[in-house]
């Protein structure tokens, strides 16, 4: 059976009263930002969803997390519809959303707190978490003495400890440094490895796409719909040298020459700020 299911998937966003926006001139107070997505995603998938900037990646994700609601359409989590956040799935966003007077520690035990699990037990998983991402050493520190990459790691391992049956992941490592965001790529393809959870991973960066992806799905300029998906066929586990390899380089081709049209429609387009709308 799949994981999720997600049918005819579309999203309009309403302006406030009063305001409108002009769209291939025409004035309007709605914005349709989906504009019916189909895709399934089997147990233990790793997709990533590439697509030009507006194209609705977030919205997607956030749908699928529950934590906004399609204007039409289906989204199933193993068969159940999804309408609000699920103890099952757990969230990455860019900005790694640590709580500053936690410890490291302390931070990876809340997904396990909010879970009514008792105190010896999740520091046991929370530490297991921890190590796993090499920070055994790190444990009492807060989140403004560790790097970057390094809190971005905190977040990964509490996003882990609830052992999440699907890990939505929003453009994660984009404010890290190159060197770094490679380096997580690579754990995080590791521990995933080994745990096989089903990730749904959105990011801009094509490398980090297909190096990461059991599939990559092409996302059209807005109303965003699948424009592509390509099916990455490339040994794992897969070690970073792989990136350099003719295979990999074809891939990075074939992504762009579909992903490059919508970009350039995309640049055509406006954005309004959510401020605005209601
Ligand atoms: N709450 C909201 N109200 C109105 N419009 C919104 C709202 N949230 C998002 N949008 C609009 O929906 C469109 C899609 O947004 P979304 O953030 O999903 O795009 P994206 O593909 O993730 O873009 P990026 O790659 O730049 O992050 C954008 O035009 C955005 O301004």
């Amino acid at each position: 059976m799949d994981r999720v299911v997600i049918s005819d998937v579309r999203k309009t966003f309403r302006l406030k009263q009063g305001q409108f926006i002009t769209v291939d001139g025409r004035e309007t107070d709605e914005i349709d930002v989906l504009g019916g997505i189909d895709l399934k995603i089997r147990p233990g998938e790793f997709i990533t969803l590439v697509g030009p900037s507006g194209s609705g990646k977030s919205v997607l994700l956030d749908i699928v997390g529950g934590l906004t609601t399609a204007t039409s359409g289906n989204v199933e989590f193993d068969g159940t519809a999804i309408r609000a956040p699920l103890a099952d799935t757990s969230y990455v966003f860019q900005q790694y959303a640590l709580f500053p007077w936690r410890t490291t520690l302390a931070n990876v035990e809340y997904a396990l707190e909010v879970r009514g699990i008792g105190r010896q037990q999740r520091k046991t998983i929370a530490r297991q978490f921890l190590a796993l991402f090499g920070l055994r050493d790190f444990e009492d520190r807060y989140p403004n003495q560790l790097s970057g990459g390094m809190q971005q790691r905190v977040a990964i391992a509490r996003a882990l400890a609830t052992s999440p049956q699907l890990l939505l992941m929003d453009e994660p490592f984009a404010a890290l440094d190159a060197q770094t965001r490679e380096i997580l790529q690579a754990e995080l393809l590791r521990i995933w490895d080994e745990i096989k959870t089903t990730v749904i991973f959105v990011t801009h960066a094509l490398d980090e796409a297909i190096y990461l992806a059991d599939r990559v799905v092409v996302m059209t300029a807005r109303p965003g719909r699948i424009k592509a998906v390509f099916d990455i066929d490339l040994p794992r586990p897969r070690d970073a040298d792989v990136r350099a390899s003719d295979a990999f380089n074809a891939y990075r081709q074939q992504v762009w020459e579909v992903l490059r049209d919508e970009v350039n429609k995309a640049q055509k387009d406006w954005t309004v700020s959510p401020a605005l709308a209601s």
